[in-house]
C-alpha cells in the first residue's frame, strides 16, 4: 500500500531529512512512526502525500509509482489519503456540521448525500447529537474527532495522524487512538506519528524509529524503547 524503495530526501538548505529509507505498509495496517524532534517523520508524511518529491529513490502508493507523478494527478491521489493533525485545524465559526457540510461541498458532493452521510461520519467518532456546537463549545478530544470524522469524508484507504494526541490530556488522548484503533479495525490502514511512549507501548503495534532521517528500527508489536 505504501512502499518507499532507498528514498532519500535532501532539502534545499543540503540538510538530509531522510536518508536512504527502506519500508512497506501493508493494507490494513497500524503504524506508530517515532523519534526525535528533527528526525524526519514529517518528511516522511509529506513524500507520502507528495508534499515534497524525494531527492531519489522510488515512492508507491496503491501499487503506482508516484515518484514522478504529475501534478494534475496529486489530487487524485490525496482524496484517497485522510489527514489529522494535532492541532485540529477546524472553522471556528462553522459547528460541527458545518466543517463536514464545508468540505462536502467543495469536494462537490450532493446535498443529498451529504445530509445522509454526516450523521454516519459523526457515529463513526461517537459525536451524534454535537452537530450544533461550535469547536470552542468542545472539548480538545470532542474537537480531534471532528478533524477525525473531516479527514474520513472521502472514505480514505490511509489514515495519516500526524501527532493527534499532542495537545490532550493522556484519557482523552487514549480515547482518540480507541477510535483510530477501530477505523483501522474498519479497514483503514493507519499511519500514527507520536511522542507519546504510554500509547505506543499500550497498544503493541508496528514502531517505525526514526533518528538523524534514518529507520533504526522497524518492529511488529512494539514499544517506544527498544527492550
Ligand atoms: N522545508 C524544509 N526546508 C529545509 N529543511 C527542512 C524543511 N523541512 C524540514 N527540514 C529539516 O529536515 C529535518 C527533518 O525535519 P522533519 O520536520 O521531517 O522532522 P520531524 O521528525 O517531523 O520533527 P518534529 O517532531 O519536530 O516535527 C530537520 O533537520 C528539519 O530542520
Amino acid at each position: 500500500m505504501v512502499e518507499f524503495k532507498d528514498v532519500s530526501k535532501m532539502y534545499k538548505n543540503n540538510v538530509l531529512a531522510l536518508d536512504n529509507i527502506n519500508f512497506k505498509i501493508d493494507e490494513g495496517e497500524f503504524v506508530f512512526v517515532i523519534g526525535e524532534s528533527g528526525a524526519g517523520k514529517s518528511t516522511l508524511l509529506k513524500l507520502i502525500l507528495k508534499e515534497e518529491n524525494p531527492t531519489s529513490g522510488e515512492l508507491y502508493l496503491f501499487g503506482d509509482n508516484i515518484t514522478k507523478l504529475r501534478n494534475r494527478r496529486v489530487p487524485i491521489l490525496r482524496k484517497q489519503i485522510g489527514v489529522v493533525f494535532q492541532d485540529f485545524r477546524l472553522i471556528d465559526n462553522k459547528n460541527v456540521y458545518g466543517n463536514l457540510q464545508y468540505v462536502m461541498e467543495i469536494l462537490g458532493y450532493s446535498r443529498r448525500y451529504i445530509k445522509r452521510e454526516i450523521p454516519k461520519l459523526l457515529e463513526k467518532v461517537n459525536l451524534l447529537g454535537k452537530e450544533k456546537s461550535y469547536p470552542y463549545q468542545l472539548s480538545g478530544g470532542e474537537q480531534q474527532r471532528v478533524s477525525i470524522a473531516r479527514a474520513l469524508i472521502v472514505k480514505p484507504k490511509i489514515l495519516i495522524a500526524d501527532e493527534p494526541t499532542g495537545n490532550l490530556d493522556p484519557k482523552t488522548a487514549d480515547d482518540i487512538v480507541k477510535a483510530l484503533d477501530q477505523i483501522n479495525k474498519e479497514g483503514t490502514t493507519v499511519i500514527m506519528i507520536t511522542h507519546e511512549k504510554t500509547i505506543v507501548d499500550s497498544m503493541k503495534k508496528r514502531v517505525i524509529h526514526l533518528e538523524k532521517g534514518k529507520i533504526i528500527r522497524d518492529e511488529k508489536g512494539g514499544k517506544y524503547e527498544e527492550n
